[in-house]
């Protein structure tokens, strides 16, 4: 239980369970989220380096911004952590995408983003795609006079069109095996916020009781998605012709015949790998993101209506908006840019050092985990003054949209999120579509949601109900 030569500080560790107690006692103490738990303990130690053992496992956690920026553009910083939340994910042999290291990552990486690329980003389909869903939540809001909890229908459309990206088809609401997929990513997200649950008083426990908080669960639900996921692939096989990259399987499968007889990593586990990859990182992020603007204009109701003026002066009743049109009002981008800095989703890019490497003087030793606070950095008001206030005309300077490199919430560097054209796009097109056709206020003797977020590891909202008022 030596903490090794020059290891960053931090509390004080004890035989086998490492820091472990103290962090439990400290983050009842806080009695809030992992990420701000972390933010604190970096002030009682004084440090932007945080320095613990969790179990067996070394890991530190870093807060401030220059400094995480350094690490997300350092390769040794690259890699993932080699805990039970990385084993959550295996479901075949193939290391998938979020996993993956190396030269292998970087080649899966890059094909993924050029398909997506080619399959529908920045193009009329996806856009189309994208109102089908609207329309089928148009029709969902009518149908309940206007008294709807938002983000189950949103959550629902982002699935159906990241598996228009996979595997090319629109699946209808009530397709038998779309509900059965539907079923199987919402008991795995549950079994996940149930480790939330418990995690909001012991975040560490995973590292050490990881039955306690799901695992099984999730490992049984894993091997139903393969068999999901698979059957697909297969059929995507049987129906494949040369030339045809109009989704991701077929794409990947073209690849892996040419490289067919070579020692390829374009094999059919992979593929499955990064099928589940692409789900599991993209669906809740990008709905819960959704989700959290559509809070933000029922809580800021003057931001809202400015919202809405702003469509109704620059575009005719009837237009159809693409991803383009967000250049004709910044204002809309500012709120949409808040939203994701306020609400910082996924709080926390979790790393690994594959070397020994020295950090601000410290010593980190190989495999150490390293927890990389973004919400800190979203959060910190040595960047934006006022963080704690939602105000979109922080992105603005003179009706112009304003860059920060500050703004991070989809990390940076080599192991940035591969998706984020895909969700600015959803994010755009969802909220701009809703707001021009309908008010959000609250439902009528009902007390307000808040802001605050469930626990977890992502960032979800608290399930709530508005009113969506058409608008004439
Ligand atoms: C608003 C929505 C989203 C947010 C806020 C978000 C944020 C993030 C963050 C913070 C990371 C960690 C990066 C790091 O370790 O430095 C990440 C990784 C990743 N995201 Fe996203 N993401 C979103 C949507 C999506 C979507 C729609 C997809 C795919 C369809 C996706 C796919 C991925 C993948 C595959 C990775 C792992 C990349 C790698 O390890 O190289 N994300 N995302």
């Amino acid at each position: 239980s030596r903490k090794p030569h020059n290891y960053p500080p931090g509390p004080p560790w004890l035989p086998i369970v490492g820091s472990l107690p103290y962090l439990q006692s400290f983050s009842k103490r806080v009695g809030q989220p992992q990420h701000i738990v972390l933010q604190e303990m970096c002030k009682h130690w004084n440090t932007d380096v945080l320095g613990l053992k969790v179990g067996e496992q070394l890991l530190i956690a870093v807060c401030k911004y220059p400094l995480i920026k350094k690490m997300l553009d350092n390769e040794i910083y690259n890699a993932r952590p080699n805990n039970f939340f990385g084993k959550l994910r295996t479901i075949g042999s193939g290391p998938g995408i979020t996993c993956a290291e190396g030269k292998l990552w970087l080649e899966q990486k890059r094909f993924i983003v050029r398909h997506l690329h080619d399959i529908g980003l920045g193009k009329e389909i996806m856009e189309e795609k994208i109102r089908d869903e609207i329309e089928e939540i148009a029709y969902a809001i009518d149908e309940q006079n206007g008294e709807i909890e938002i983000g189950r229908h949103v959550q629902l459309a982002v699935i159906n069109l990241i598996w228009f990206l996979v595997a090319g088809t629109r699946i209808k609401k009530d397709d038998v095996q779309f509900v059965r997929l539907l079923e199987l990513l919402e008991q795995r997200s549950k079994a996940f916020d149930m480790a939330g649950g418990k995690l909001s008083h012991f975040p560490w426990l995973r590292f050490i009781a990881p039955q306690a908080v799901g695992y099984n669960l999730i490992k049984g639900l894993n091997v139903e998605l393969k068999e999901f996921l698979m059957e697909s692939i297969e059929d995507h096989q049987r129906s494949w012709v040369e030339g045809n990259e109009s989704d991701l399987m077929y794409s990947f499968i073209t690849q892996m015949k040419s490289e067919e007889g070579l020692s390829s990593n374009f094999t059919k586990d992979q593929l499955l790998m990064v099928c589940l990859d692409l789900f599991v990182a993209g669906a809740h992020s990008t709905s819960s993101t959704l989700d959290y603007a559509f809070l933000m204009m029922l809580l800021h109701d003057d931001i809202q209506m400015k919202v809405q003026a702003v469509l109704d002066s620059n575009f005719p009743k009837d237009h159809k908006f693409t991803y383009p049109d967000w250049r004709k009002i910044p204002y809309i981008q500012a709120v949409l840019l808040e939203v994701q800095r306020y609400c910082s989703v996924i709080p926390i890019a979790s790393r690994r050092v594959y070397k020994d490497v020295v950090l601000e003087g410290y010593k980190i030793p190989k495999d150490t985990t390293v927890l990389l606070n973004l919400q800190s950095v979203l959060m910190d008001k040595s960047i934006w003054g006022d963080p704690e206030v939602f105000r979109p005309d922080r992105f603005l300077d003179d009706d112009r949209v304003t860059t920060h490199d500050e703004f991070v919430p989809f990390s940076t560097g080599r192991r940035r999120c591969l998706g984020e054209p895909f969700a600015r796009t959803c994010l755009f097109i969802f909220f701009v579509e809703i707001l021009r056709k309908y008010s959000i206020v609250p439902v009528k003797n009902k007390p307000l949601p808040t802001a605050t977020p469930s626990p977890g590891i992502i960032s979800l909202p608290q399930r709530y109900t508005a009113q969506f008022m058409r608008r004439s």
